[in-house]
């Protein structure tokens, strides 16, 4: 029987991160069960870094971005003396159970505590939507409003002064960012690791673009990771009708006050890794699934193939 729940946000933060620590805490109370704060991921729970969260402690965070909790990264985490520390630590202030509020490097955690014993589910807290076993990660939509909003008034400036604006956006290793904002501002041009990158490619294009249709402005989006942006904003003043400019959007991505969708997806998130800890159920991940809310262990997760983005790219290229 469960007793006590301890959360923490782990990894990069994301915003609704703070609605997910609400819905967790708020629902476990309700349920009679106690909850723990734990102050910056993994790092708190070899710290004991512990704060006892009432009803109140999680009033007026809905709407803030980032986590109130701290978020971390903890490298040595991976070492299973830590680990062992860690649920020694756990086990001292009575946590029976975690939710951990993280991308999938937190899942790893997560996976790597229930199988030493203390009960964690997984939620995915993230702006990359990198993580597998959910259509759409929290955090995602706040970022793309982060950067269509940003796209819409470079596309102002770029149109005024013939320009290129070559913007790079976040994802890590994922095109969600850069694709789904591509479509909504509708750029010219969008490249990301699915899509590959081919400098000649880019410059032929931007040529035809001036020259052949006479675009007053053009807009590429760019994920981070590909290539020197400013670099390639020379390249194209020097070789194209365009002049190029270069901007990195930047950890602002990551901040600002989540979205009404973040903030619903959080709390039906939190709702549902309270349940399944209350289930005595372990090692799972929840995640979103055409509206659904559902959950899986997290290794099946972790090993599913990522989401095939083939339609959205064929979408992208009807519309240019
Ligand atoms: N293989 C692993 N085993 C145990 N813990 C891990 C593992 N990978 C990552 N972690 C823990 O999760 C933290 C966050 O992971 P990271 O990949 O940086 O971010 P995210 O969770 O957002 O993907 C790491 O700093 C580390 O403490
Ligand atoms: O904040 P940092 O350490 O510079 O890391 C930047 C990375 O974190 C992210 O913003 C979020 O990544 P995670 O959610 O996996 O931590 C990535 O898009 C980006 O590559
Ligand atoms: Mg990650």
């Amino acid at each position: 029987m469960v007793r006590k729940i301890g959360v923490l946000t782990s990894g990069g933060d994301a915003p609704g991160m703070n609605a997910a620590i609400r819905a967790v805490t708020r629902i476990a109370l309700n349920n009679g069960v106690e909850v723990v704060g734990v102050h910056n991921g993994y790092r708190g729970l070899l710290e004991e870094t512990f704060e006892d969260l009432g009803r109140t402690s999680v009033s007026d965070i809905m709407d803030r971005g980032g986590t109130v909790l701290g978020s971390a990264r903890l490298p040595e985490f991976k070492e299973e003396a830590v680990q062992d520390t860690c649920i020694k630590n756990l086990k001292r202030a009575g946590i029976d159970a975690l939710v951990v509020i993280g991308g999938d490097g937190s899942y790893r955690g997560a996976l790597a505590m229930t199988k030493k014993g203390i009960n964690c589910i997984g939620l995915p807290g993230t702006i990359d939507n990198d993580i597998p076993g959910t259509d759409f990660t929290i955090g995602f939509d706040t970022a793309l409003h982060t950067c269509v909003e940003n796209v819409d008034k470079l596309r102002d400036t770029s149109s005024s002064h013939h320009r290129c604006s070559i913007v790079e956006v976040m994802g890590n290793h994922c095109g969600d960012l850069a694709l789904y904002t591509a479509i909504s501002c509708g750029a010219e041009m969008v490249i990301t690791p699915e899509t590959g990158y081919d400098e000649l490619e880019v410059i032929e294009k931007l040529r035809y673009l001036g020259e052949a249709v006479k675009k007053n402005h053009a807009i590429v989006i760019i994920s981070e990771k590909i290539c020197d942006v400013d670099a390639l904003a020379k390249k194209v003043s020097a070789t194209t009708d365009f002049s190029g400019r270069a901007t990195v959007l930047g950890h602002i991505q990551r901040g600002g006050s989540p979205t009404p969708t973040d903030r619903m997806l959080a709390s039906r998130m939190g709702e549902k890794a309270v349940d399944l800890l209350m289930e005595g159920i372990g090692g799972h991940c929840v995640g979103i699934i055409d509206n659904q809310i559902t959950s899986m262990p997290i290794d099946e997760a972790l090993n599913r193939p990522s989401q095939s983005r083939k339609a959205l790219y064929r979408l992208f290229d009807r519309l240019v």
